[in-house]
């Protein structure tokens, strides 16, 4: 499959997830930023991280074109901001764009919802005076903001090593989850 991983710059995130993902399977990956620099390499740390876990990373950053929306197949993007801003930018791609944590684990986006739902809920609460309900409700949307809270990948730039093994961590639970996930849809 043809999947292009989105972030901001282009020289942290998405380049890390590329290589990662290279790695890991044959698919045909590459990345881009919602507001890169073309032309510049992947961030010090990034290659730092990588080079450690023995990981290949080739890259010159790129700002998100037409041309690569058309070539991917599936766009998944490291923030909830880069999705909908992407979804925005190419309507006609909607479909497939997704953040990296909600197309492998369906729950944050069923939270979502319901989350929704919940305020919608809540305004009709103090609208009809229902105070026993209200704090019902306010319990729920606590609940489901903890859910949520952890949507995006962690924005690593600017910290140091230690920071970008953490989004290296992270990056590599949902690549695993992605990489069965791929098999099924193959299959
Ligand atoms: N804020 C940066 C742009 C930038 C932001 C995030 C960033 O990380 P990532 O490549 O993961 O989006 C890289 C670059 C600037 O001052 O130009």
């Amino acid at each position: 499959m043809r999947i292009l991983f989105v972030c901001t710059g282009n020289t942290c995130r998405s380049p890390m997830a590329e290589a990662m993902l290279k790695h890991k399977t044959n698919h045909e990956v590459k990345s881009a930023g919602m507001m890169a620099a073309d032309g510049f390499p992947a961030s010090q740390a990034t290659a730092e991280v990588l080079q450690k876990k023995g990981i290949p990373l080739k890259h010159q950053s790129k700002q998100i074109t037409t041309e690569l929306m058309n070539w991917a197949e599936l766009i998944l993007t490291m923030t909830r901001g880069h999705r909908d801003g992407l979804k925005q930018q190419f309507p006609e791609h909607a479909g497939r764009i997704f953040t990296l944590k909600e197309f492998t684990n369906p729950e944050f986006e069923e939270a979502w919802q319901q989350l929704k739902q919940a305020y919608i809920n809540l305004e009709e609460a103090k609208a009809g005076n229902h105070t026993e309900k209200l704090i019902t409700i306010q319990e729920e949307i606590a609940q489901l903001e903890g859910r949520i809270s952890d949507t995006d990948i962690f924005d690593p730039f600017g910290s140091n090593v230690s920071v970008y093994e953490k989004t290296y961590a992270e990056l590599d639970k949902y690549l695993d989850i992605l990489v069965k996930k791929l098999e099924n849809i193959d299959r």
